[in-house]
């Protein structure tokens, strides 16, 4: 067995101060200097080896619960936000809630949430004014948000108080996680054999308690009210174990946050990322505007519409290539496994990023250009299956996937119908891996109202 090849680490901290300064540039520079099985070292007690091969992805991927673990519940800030919820559970316990939670994605079922994503995305255009300056990170957040909370709980947010703080505290959950990451103080602190708490860590779990208590107190409401809304919350409350036992607060509070999350924070980026793209690149977004008015003219989309906006999911598709929300897939062999001619240990990390290997030149030619053009039937015929994976594969596959679609299609749809969106200037738009990818500092954008109706 050769060397495992890497860059070489510092003693104790490993590579994570080059990773700390910038994830991204430090994940490209090391897959492409050191090829699939790059052995890196960002966690205190293992290494991580990363895969860029498409045909090991998918043997990784497709095997997660068998011969591969998520491995989530061994890292501590995972644990901290998401509990132990579909995200992070496995075995037994994730077969179980997610075989629950599916009925909620069905396709037709899903359809139905197309309305509540116009309606709502209408309703927060009806405050946007021409000229008028926004934070884009900020607004589409708190649609998705919105909208995450409409059809999961089956209520709306729209001027409850309680969004505003809940608001607050995701932004604060993403920016701790993200500092929290790539600290070093960190890194340090967790080999010490005592736990001392690390600087930002009470500001997280701060903010995580605030996500907590809308949540239980959107449970206690359902509770007491006691009316099944057909939603996914009365699927979860409904639900009984063999023994008739229902699921406990804390399981519930896990399940919810993390559908919450990920629910929304995911399509909220990816719907910043595409304004941000679209704006450097006016002959994309001029494409847009016309197939969008073309189909529809002055009307709100309807889901039926989808199939008649083939650019629009064009758009989508490269917007989730260049800027994958999940850009770090991570899981944990069970045995040793060979990658190739590099061997995995038992137990360490296998990476996985849509981040490297979507803007990988040997499966996308200019892979740093924005081509929505590329995706056409041809091109996806000869791409490898896992060269592309915005929501990732296997058993764990995204359960939100097409929910998330038509959700970024039917919301940026509506929004290039009615304004055209300008990054203000100057500002440097950076992309800062956290729990998503998003853009560091949210993104500044000044809004142009389209005077021309049909
Ligand atoms: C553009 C938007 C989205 C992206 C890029 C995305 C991406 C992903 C990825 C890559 C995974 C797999 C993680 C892994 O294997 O470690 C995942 C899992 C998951 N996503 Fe999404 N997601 C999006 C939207 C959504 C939405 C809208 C929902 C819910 C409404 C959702 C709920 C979940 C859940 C519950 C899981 C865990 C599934 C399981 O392991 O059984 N996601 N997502």
């Amino acid at each position: 067995m050769p060397t495992l090849a890497g860059p070489p680490p510092l003693p104790v901290l490993g590579n994570l101060l080059d990773f700390g300064r910038d994830p991204l540039g430090f994940l490209d520079r090391v897959t492409q200097q050191y090829g699939c099985g790059v052995k890196i070292r960002i966690e205190s007690a293992r290494d991580t080896y990363i895969v860029t091969d498409p045909a090991q992805v998918e043997e990784v991927l497709v095997n997660t619960g068998r011969t591969f673990q998520k491995g989530y519940q061994r890292h501590p800030l995972m644990r901290l936000v998401l509990g132990n919820g579909l995200v992070t559970s496995e075995g037994e316990f994730w077969l179980r809630q997610r075989r629950l939670a599916q009925p909620a994605f069905h396709r037709a079922r899903i359809a139905s949430y197309g309305e509540t994503m116009v309606r709502f995305a209408d309703r927060q255009l009806q405050g946007w004014q021409d000229g008028q300056d926004l934070n884009l990170s900020e607004a589409m957040m708190h649609l998705t948000m919105e909208i995450i909370t409409q059809t999961v709980f089956d209520v709306d947010l729209h001027g409850d108080p309680r969004a505003q703080n809940v608001s607050r505290a995701v932004n604060t959950v993403l920016d701790e996680y993200s500092h929290q990451m790539t600290s070093a103080v960190r890194a340090l602190m967790e080999r010490l054999p005592i736990h001392l708490p690390v600087p930002g860590e009470g500001r997280l779990r701060k903010a995580v308690q605030e996500l907590d208590t809308l949540i239980l107190a959107l449970v206690a409401e359902r509770r007491a009210e006691g009316r099944d809304h057909g939603d996914l919350l009365s699927m979860f409350l409904d639900a009984r174990d063999e023994d008739g036992s229902g699921m406990t607060d804390a399981q519930l509070r896990d399940e919810l946050v993390t559908l919450f999350l990920a629910g929304h924070e995911t399509t909220a980026n990816a719907l910043t990322w595409s304004f941000f793209l679209l704006s450097q690149h006016p002959e994309v977004e001029a494409k847009l505007h016309a197939e969008v008015r073309g189909v529809l003219g002055n009307r709100l989309p309807t889901v039926q519409d989808l199939p008649r906006l083939p650019y629009t999911g064009q758009i989508v598709k490269e917007v989730l290539r260049l800027y994958p929300p999940v850009w770090w897939l991570s899981r944990e062999p069970q045995a040793d496994w060979r990658c190739d001619d590099v061997l995995v240990p038992a137990g360490a990390e296998v990476g996985i990023s849509p981040w490297v290997m979507h803007r990988d030149a040997g499966f996308y030619p200019e892979p740093l250009a924005f081509q929505p053009e590329r995706w056409t039937p041809e091109f996806e015929a000869q791409l490898p299956r896992y060269a592309y994976f915005p929501f990732g594969g296997g058993p764990r596959l995204c359960i939100g996937n097409n929910f998330a679609l038509m959700e970024a299609a039917l919301v940026m749809a509506t929004i290039a119908q009615r304004f055209h969106v300008e990054v203000s200037e100057p500002q440097q738009v950076m992309a800062d891996p956290s729990l998503t990818l998003r853009p560091k500092g949210g993104l500044r954008v000044r809004l142009h109202e389209r005077k021309e109706r049909s």
